[in-house]
């Protein structure tokens, strides 16, 4: 959108450290509440205009609510009203009770101020435009019923042409620090905007839970904040207490994957790494090839898969720079591991769930070399996550999905958490000991102590043909094969950089992907970023 000033930060700020932003950007004279609601209504202003292609003389509507979101309509009602249109504000609440800069944005606008009355907006005529600035980091608790009878009203009330709807900062009834719809059942199809204008930052409410099915498009505009992100450039570590967006522009993204996968000048196959992955028996060796092959394609200089003895023939038949071993006990791999070459380990994709399992997990955590554990590795300890817990160290990673995660933590879980998905992981990273990658449409990578990333598989990195078997066995093999030569207690950094080789590799395939595409896409995805 070329009108509006839009800008890429990696910070995903709460609630609170919004707040917490703009109140110190005030006190050092940066900028000023009023001038920052004036560029915020300004922007949506532009940017409805642009996005609805309405002009001098289409009918807009704003609704405002009781805080300072609703400041922000206000101004766009006053400058949408300058462009020439005509302008229709409707208010949850009583204006006159509007406190400091959105009350001077109140005496600006001037003229009338309707109630938010369903009934006499659904009696039209529909406006072209439509501004939500009801609710929006300051949403504490459900919308009342109100609100989404009159967006219902609206949509319905009889008009010519098509109505395209922008959100202010998020669409009202959206938590934003977890995505979580507070409104009635059924609400969310008529609260959803077509294009959502985000102040500053993009909030964690615009990629967990319904919020990315709520905000249709979303754009980030400046509102005279500074643009010096608090949280570190992804070729850094990350330790702040703001979630890391891991979402690089062109230029960051190549410096950063060199960093992570291009190999060293003079450099042989050992000083790459060498990963082994473990499988299960025959008939179930699909998923562990796929993590191998990914890993091998990733960087690995070697890749191992170890089977049992019965598995050998079929594994022989499908691999070929992949080398194999046989590995029928946890005795065997004690074994196996006793050559320190060997610098990470993959358990868990088709690997069978039970004591096998549970005893080659114990043997690979003890030998303390980078371990990602996923699938039936995660799994078979269901029953008694903190023999697992007790385990972990700062070398290895688990990388479930939302079930998964349910599982090892129930009071996490997607159906029983009262937090978002990023508190979550990182709760459980500090209950595991160890780095959590939580997959799903945004991706969570936390470490002990509260580092959290979100990599956003939305929006323009739209990833959604992800969701498909054995995709996540990939993605296991891509962070083995950069963990095998990154240095210890790096796999947070190494989580990142993985998701974002996976989803990127997905997105260059595109529609129809199936996992087994993904390994095969990485060249071309290095060679596009100069490696
Ligand atoms: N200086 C600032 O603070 C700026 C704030 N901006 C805007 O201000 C927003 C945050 O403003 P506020 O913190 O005032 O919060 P909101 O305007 O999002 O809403 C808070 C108000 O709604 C009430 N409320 C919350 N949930 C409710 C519910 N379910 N039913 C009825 N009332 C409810 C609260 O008691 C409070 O009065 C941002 O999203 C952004 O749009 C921008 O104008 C930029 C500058
Ligand atoms: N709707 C979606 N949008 C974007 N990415 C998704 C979506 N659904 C799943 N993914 C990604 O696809 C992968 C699926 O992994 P997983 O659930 O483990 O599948 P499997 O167990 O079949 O390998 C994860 O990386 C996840 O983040
Ligand atoms: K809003």
């Amino acid at each position: 959108m070329s009108s509006v000033e839009i800008h890429q930060m990696r910070d995903c700020p709460t609630s609170a450290q919004m707040g917490a932003i703009e109140t110190s950007a005030m006190k050092d004279g940066v900028t000023t509440g009023a001038e920052m609601m004036r560029r915020a209504g300004r922007a949506l202003a532009r940017a409805a205009l642009e996005a609805s292609g309405a002009g001098p003389g289409d009918r807009a509507l704003v609704l405002c609510g009781p805080g300072n979101n609703g400041g922000d309509g206000y101004v766009a009602a006053s400058a949408l009203r300058e462009a020439g249109l005509d302008v229709q504000v409707s208010a949850l609440g009583d204006p006159r009770n509007l406190r400091g800069d959105a009350a001077l944005f109140v005496e600006e606008w001037g003229e009338a101020i309707a109630p938010l009355d369903p009934e006499a907006l659904g009696q039209g005529p529909r406006p072209a435009l439509m501004i939500d600035a009801v609710f929006g980091t300051g949403l504490s608790r459900p919308v009342p019923d109100v609100l989404p009878k009159a967006f219902a009203a609206i949509r319905s009330a009889p008009g010519a042409g098509p109505l395209t709807i922008v959100a202010a900062d998020i669409p009202s009834g959206i938590q934003s620090d977890t995505g979580a719809l507070l409104a009635p059942g059924g609400a969310e199809e008529v609260l959803a905007a077509d294009l959502t204008i985000a102040f500053h930052a993009a909030k964690p409410g615009h990629f967990l839970e319904q919020g990315p099915a709520l905000c249709g498009t979303l754009e980030i505009a400046s509102i005279g904040l500074s643009q010096d992100d608090r949280t570190p450039p992804l070729t850094e570590p990350h330790e702040g207490d703001i979630t890391r967006l891991v979402a690089p522009g062109a230029a960051e993204a190549a410096k950063w994957l060199a960093g992570w996968a291009r190999p060293e000048p003079g450099g042989h196959k050992f000083s790459r790494g060498h990963v082994l992955v473990l499988g299960g028996g025959p008939g179930k060796g699909g998923a562990a090839r796929m993590a191998a092959r990914a890993a091998l394609r990733t960087g690995a200089g070697l890749v191992t898969l170890g089977v049992p003895a019965d598995a050998i023939t079929e594994n022989a038949a499908r691999l070929d720079a992949i080398m194999l071993s046989v590995v029928e006990t946890a005795d065997d791999l004690g074994g196996m591991l006793e050559d320190d070459r060997l610098s990470a380990l993959v358990l868990g994709p088709g690997l069978g769930i039970g004591e096998r399992t549970r005893a080659m997990v114990r043997v690979s955590l003890d030998a303390r070399r980078a371990t990602i554990l996923d699938a039936d590795a995660l799994t078979s300890f269901a029953d008694h996550p903190e023999e697992l817990f007790d385990r972990l160290h700062e070398d290895a990673i688990l990388t479930p999905h939302e079930g998964e995660f349910a599982r090892l933590f129930p009071d996490l879980g997607l159906k029983s958490r009262d937090m978002s998905k990023i508190d979550a992981a990182r709760r459980a990273a500090d209950r595991a000991g160890c780095v959590i990658l939580l997959k799903g449409a945004a991706t969570i990578v936390a470490s002990p102590g509260g580092a959290a990333s979100l990599h956003p598989g939305l929006y323009e990195r739209d990833t959604r043909w992800l969701a498909t078997a054995g995709a996540g066995d990939t993605l296991c093999g891509i962070l083995a094969g950069l963990a095998a030569h990154a240095p210890d207690g790096r796999l947070h950094g190494a989580a990142e950089c993985a998701t974002s080789i996976h989803a990127e590799a997905a997105r260059s395939f595109g529609p129809g992907l199936i996992a087994e595409d993904i390994p095969d896409r990485i060249p071309d995805l290095y060679r596009a970023h100069g490696l």
